[in-house]
């Protein structure tokens, strides 16, 4: 069987993986996926209702296994907590290029602090997300070693730093 060749933007709330991965998704002229629509679709619930009726582990499992049904070559932006489980990391390996969009954490909690849609920033103090954001930074460094690309100036200059990363753009 082949693999799939996908391209997972991972990254911390508010980095940018749906914005930048759906215009990146059309400069490929590829299909664009939103993991955390996919599970809202798919759960008919929204990611708030989700934590609050079946608990975050159980949105963190429905994550991983709705992440490894996506077949072919698309462009996935995942949820930011997506190397919850270590397994996931070493799928995303095995079907496609990861992708990191990095930001300071100053400037992703400008983008995530007025939003209401994420139960991760919302039941966090400002202190604990950022010692959220530094443990994970480690982690999403550590799974796109060569492919981290800064996501805090203009949107088609983070895009086209992905491009170039991975040879589309010269
Ligand atoms: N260079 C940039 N790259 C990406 N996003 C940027 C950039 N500059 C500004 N932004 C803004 O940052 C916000 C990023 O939000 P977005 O919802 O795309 O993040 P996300 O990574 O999908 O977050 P979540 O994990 O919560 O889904 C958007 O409002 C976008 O316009
Ligand atoms: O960083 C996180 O843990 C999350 C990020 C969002 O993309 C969603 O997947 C959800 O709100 C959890
Ligand atoms: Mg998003």
């Amino acid at each position: 069987m082949e693999n799939n060749h996908h391209l997972f933007l991972i990254g911390f709330m508010g980095a940018g993986k749906s914005t930048v991965g759906s215009l990146l998704a059309k400069k490929l002229s590829v299909d664009f996926i939103d993991l955390d629509q996919v599970v809202e679709d798919a759960e008919e619930k929204t990611i708030p209702e989700l934590f609050s009726t079946k608990g975050e582990r159980y949105f963190r499992e429905k994550e991983a296994e709705y992440l490894k049904m996506i077949k072919g070559n698309k462009v996935i932006a995942t949820g930011g907590g997506i190397l919850y489980f270590d397994d996931t990391l070493a799928w995303m390996k095995e079907n496609g290029t990861v992708v990191y969009l990095e930001a300071p954490f100053s400037i992703l909690y400008q983008r995530i602090a007025e939003d209401s849609n994420r139960p991760v920033a919302t039941q966090n103090s400002k202190e604990q997300l950022e010692r959220i954001f530094t443990e994970r930074h480690k982690n999403y460094q550590r799974a796109a070693v060569d492919m981290t690309v800064p996501s805090y100036g203009e949107i088609e200059e983070t895009i086209s730093a992905i491009l170039k990363k991975i040879g589309k753009l010269t």
